[in-house]
């Protein structure tokens, strides 16, 4: 872990924590997936054209997504656990001398950039580190997130000497996280520690997928995530008494499609229908979520379950997301004072790239690596 600092030299750090929001309450349901869909990251069609388009989906999808947010009492936990890591941050750097503030900072739902802009402002920081709570970059969440807050900071003259990690796929808190919080469940699943016999088990490494053409226009996520599986399985082997990844059965897999464009694969249900016919028990793991919500505690918890059920691919576990994690809070902190020093080191103006030894392929245009001020770990 990062040390101590000086009060002094690092003056009032506040700190954004961007995600992607989400409904409050049912009545919140199709605004929220309005607000989704008419973002130019998510559909890419002229403005009067996205409009329509939004405001067909959100009023088809909506009574089938409140449906799934009734299955969690109506509303996503997303803004809550946001808030229980924005405080656990705050403690980490607290505790290394720095005075900070955090604030969660949400695209689609509220607390919106417009709002945490004006009270950034009026708590008057010395500096700001903008920090996607997204490990994995991809256009369509950190670069969305990044863009609106950019326009809103302008927008409230909020002119204050900024800092953006743009994604951490190996970033070792996250990691060695992810790789305590498997362990726990592959002792259990190992010796079918439900009660069941004990079955071969296979590691399912789930992110949230994305179109098929997103990732052929140069967005990074993809290879990301597969950066953070591979580094996760490493971590776990010794862990668990492996010689290495290659001692282990795994497989990086991608959920949650919606409508009509091919997306990326192999996608996660055709995985667990998969391992029903190897006859293995399943883990799985949300490697590109770093909280609860919808797609963990519905999608993966439920629907995933009962299909792993009907496919006789049990006992199923599922890992619980990175959340307030030590290790991953951690992490958080040590990216807030790396990202600092870059801003230091160079007199408070934007930042060049640092990109060296874990920077992407160059093939992956879009990645905000590419562009000053950003760096990811
Ligand atoms: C890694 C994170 C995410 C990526 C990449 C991502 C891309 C993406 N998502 C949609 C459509 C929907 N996503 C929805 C919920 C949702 N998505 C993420 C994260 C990523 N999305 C999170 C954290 C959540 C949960 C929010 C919550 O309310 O708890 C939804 C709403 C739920 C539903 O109706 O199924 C939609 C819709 C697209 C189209 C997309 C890439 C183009
Ligand atoms: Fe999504
Ligand atoms: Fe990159």
């Amino acid at each position: 872990m990062i040390q101590e600092r000086d009060k002094t030299e690092t003056g009032r750090i506040a700190i954004l924590l961007f995600n992607l929001g989400g409904p409050d309450g049912p009545d919140a349901v199709r605004p929220f997936l309005f607000n989704l869909f008419n973002d130019p990251a998510i559909i890419g069609a002229p403005a009067l054209i996205r409009w329509a388009i939004a405001t067909l989906i959100s009023r088809r999808r909506a009574p089938f997504a409140r449906q799934n947010y009734a299955l969690m009492g109506g509303g996503s936990p997303l803004l809550p656990e946001t808030q229980a890591q924005a405080r656990a941050l705050e403690a980490d750097l607290a505790g290394r001398g720095m005075i900070v503030k955090a604030w969660p900072v949400m695209r689609y739902w509220h607390p919106f950039a417009d709002r945490v802009a004006a009270e950034v402002k009026a708590w008057a920081p010395d500096r700001i580190v903008a920090l996607p709570l997204y490990p994995q970059y991809s256009t369509s969440t950190s670069a969305s997130s990044l863009k609106d807050w950019v326009k809103v900071a302008r927008r409230a003259g909020l002119d204050v000497p900024t800092t953006t990690l743009c994604c951490y796929p190996r970033q070792p808190g996250l990691i060695r996280a992810h790789a305590e919080l498997i362990a726990e469940r592959w002792r259990q699943a190992e010796t079918g520690g439900d009660g069941g016999p004990a079955r071969p088990v296979r590691l399912l490494l789930s992110a949230h997928g994305l179109p098929k053409k997103i990732i052929e226009r140069g967005d990074p996520y993809q290879w990301q995530v597969e950066q953070s599986c591979a580094a996760i399985v490493a971590a776990l082997a010794p862990l668990i008494g492996r010689s290495g990844p290659d001692d282990l059965d795994w497989q990086v897999c991608y959920q949650s499609r919606v409508g009509p464009l091919e997306w990326i694969g192999p996608s996660t249900d055709a995985e667990v229908e998969r391992a029903g016919r190897d006859g293995r028990a399943l883990i799985v793991v949300p490697v590109a979520f770093v909280s609860e919500h919808v797609e963990t505690l519905v999608e993966l918890d439920i629907e995933y379950r009962e299909l792993a059920e009907k496919a006789g691919a049990m006992p199923y576990y599922r890992v619980p997301t990175p959340s307030v994690h030590p290790a991953f809070i951690g992490g958080l902190g040590d990216l807030v004072v790396q990202g600092l020093d870059r801003l230091t080191a160079s007199g408070g103006r934007p930042v060049a790239p640092d990109v060296a030894g874990t920077g992407c392929p160059a093939s992956f245009s879009q990645c905000a690596c590419r562009a000053a001020r950003l760096s990811h770990a």
